[in-house]
């Protein structure tokens, strides 16, 4: 089976973001992710961390104004400085946790740009967080986002997200697969998976409809985790789904399969 690392940021919600590592350690993780932890000081998040004896292994690095509905800085014009002010930070922050990996977030496509402004300015975007990472042994990823759930995602299917890492050029530069967002958007999750397998930095999963845990919805996970394995993946695979009942630990049965 593969190595499952739990999103503390959907995951464990029933307690404080601090504790939600020893949480994850209870439940039979060694591995968690999370989407932003810069509310925390990097001190105190490397200490919960290592106190609850599991790695660090993913988050993203600063995605704008979040309450006010920004998605991410990767693709916006006039915005470049504080994506750069922003990658240092999260470099910062996986130095101190020791965390190999940050994704990038395209964010919404502004209305009154062409999508080869946008894109342009993603990939010179993408080209310095790699070329910022990289003497860190940081690996940069892009994540493609449904726009069902997320309107106006400028990167919205995987396809897209391969080709614009490709075109960005980077040793350190990979694609986030999300399940769930590439069953939304672009279903025939093992042939896209095993195509796009050498791009493929990190792997995240929920249940569709309804972005629960598995066999809440649609998805074969079972047969799929088991065709990673086939494939040769041997990265981290991150459950990062809204459990359905009252807690987190009531939605592992397929971490218990
Ligand atoms: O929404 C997702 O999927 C993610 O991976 C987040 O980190 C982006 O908000
Ligand atoms: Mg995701």
């Amino acid at each position: 089976m593969p190595r499952f690392s739990a999103n503390l940021s959907m995951l464990f919600q029933e307690h404080p973001f601090l504790e939600r590592f020893a949480a994850a350690a209870r439940a039979g993780f060694c591995a968690v992710e999370f989407q932003f932890p810069y509310d925390w000081p990097a001190g105190d998040v490397a200490r919960a961390a290592r106190e609850a004896g599991v790695d660090v292994v993913l988050f993203n690095f600063p995605a704008g104004d979040w309450a006010g509905g920004e998605r991410g800085l990767g693709c916006l014009p006039g915005r470049e400085a504080e994506f750069r002010a922003g990658v240092a930070r999260a470099i910062d922050y996986a130095r101190a946790l020791g965390c190999p990996r940050i994704n990038c977030l395209a964010g919404l496509a502004p209305s009154g740009e062409t999508a080869e402004h946008l894109a342009e300015t993603l990939i010179d975007n993408l080209r310095h967080a790699a070329d910022a990472c990289a003497p860190h042994g940081i690996a940069v990823l892009l994540e493609a986002i449904n726009t069902r759930d997320v309107p106006g995602f400028f990167v919205d299917r995987s396809t897209r997200a391969a080709e614009l890492v490709a075109a960005a050029g980077r040793g350190n530069l990979f694609i986030q697969y999300d399940l769930y967002h590439a069953q939304v958007m672009e279903g025939d999750l093992a042939n896209t998976l095993a195509r796009l397998l050498p791009q493929i930095g990190h792997i995240q999963f929920a249940d569709n409809p309804g972005r629960g845990e598995p066999g809440s919805g649609e998805i074969n996970f079972p047969w799929l985790f088991a065709e990673l394995d086939r494939l040769g993946y041997t990265g981290w695979v991150g459950a990062e789904y809204r459990p359905r009942g009252a807690d987190t630990e009531s939605g592992l049965g397929w971490l218990r399969a």
